[in-house]
């Protein structure tokens, strides 16, 4: 019998306002995977809902459970580890998580990420401003989790900005690191491949972005090429536009020759302490 192989897949989406649609579309796109497992597949950042407004988000957030009881059967039936990209998870009357979990192939939730940096920024776009911490909590842990796929990293679009927070998720042990998206069309043009290809450089682990792509219901537009990189920062699979999946399977040994012939980690001067 040949050993299992573990395989990631990224899902790339244009995701709407109404969530039971973008969930059909996921339940759709899962008809269609591949046979290998352990099977990772992976949802891009606001992937249940991409709404006109926070207070909209706010009301999807209310039905967390429900649609995390819905994704904990779809990894079941599916027999899949599911990294459920971002959905809204309550924090008070007037605000939600940018909530990141990750189901194992049980359909447990073994691990879940709240997007520590928000995206309050001016873009010359269609859009006046994103204020995202008008509706998000941030979140405040770091969180890197085991799997058959190593270890695994969790963070969400701008975070992608902060490589502090990369550099932690290394400390931590990180292997694979996560990073659902939904970048702006003009950002991702000048900074979106660049910065990704860095952190897997600097960070030497696989990078797996799943990307929210063009034109949406609520009227922003976003720059999808969703992508896996390898820990040399080789692109393995690239999705510029388009609904549908890229995958790559991971060679670990080979992320561990790399971290053995160039030990950055180690050579690193600035940890708590300039040393
Ligand atoms: O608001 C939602 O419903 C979904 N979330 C998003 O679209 C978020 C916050 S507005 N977008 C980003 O973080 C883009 C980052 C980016 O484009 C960059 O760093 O350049």
């Amino acid at each position: 019998m040949s050993e299992a192989i573990p395989t990631i897949i990224a899902l790339q989406m244009c995701s709407g306002v109404d969530p039971e649609q973008n969930i059909q579309t996921l339940v759709n796109q899962l008809q269609q995977l591949p046979t290998t497992r352990p099977l990772l597949v992976c949802l891009p950042e606001a992937f249940l809902v991409f709404s006109k407004s926070g207070n909209d988000t706010l009301k999807v957030a209310k039905q967390a459970e429900r649609y995390k009881q819905q994704l904990s059967e779809l990894c079941q039936l599916h027999n899949i580890w599911l990294s459920a990209g971002t959905m809204p998870e309550p924090y008070n009357d007037n605000k939600y998580y940018a909530a990141s979990h990750l189901f194992n192939a049980q359909g447990e939730l073994v691990a879940s990420y709240n997007k520590m940096h928000l995206f309050d920024v001016t873009v010359d776009d269609s859009t006046a401003s994103y204020r995202e911490s008008d509706f998000t909590q941030a979140g405040n842990e770091v969180v890197v989790v085991d799997s058959p796929f190593g270890k695994i990293g969790l963070t969400v679009c701008y975070d992608l900005r902060f490589s502090a927070l990369y550099t932690q998720l290394v400390r931590q042990g990180a292997e694979v690191i996560l990073v659902p998206s939904a970048f702006t069309v003009v950002t991702g043009q000048a900074h979106w491949q660049p910065l990704l290809a860095a952190r897997a450089i600097e960070t030497q682990c696989y990078v797996i972005a799943a990307a929210q792509y063009g034109a949406h219901e609520n009227g922003r537009q976003t720059y999808g090429h969703s992508i896996i990189l390898s820990p040399w920062g080789n692109t393995l699979s690239e999705l510029p536009t388009g609904t549908g999946f890229i995958s790559a399977t991971l060679d670990l040994k080979q992320l561990h020759k790399i971290r053995r012939d160039m030990p950055v980690q180690s050579h690193q001067r600035f940890r708590e302490h300039l040393l």
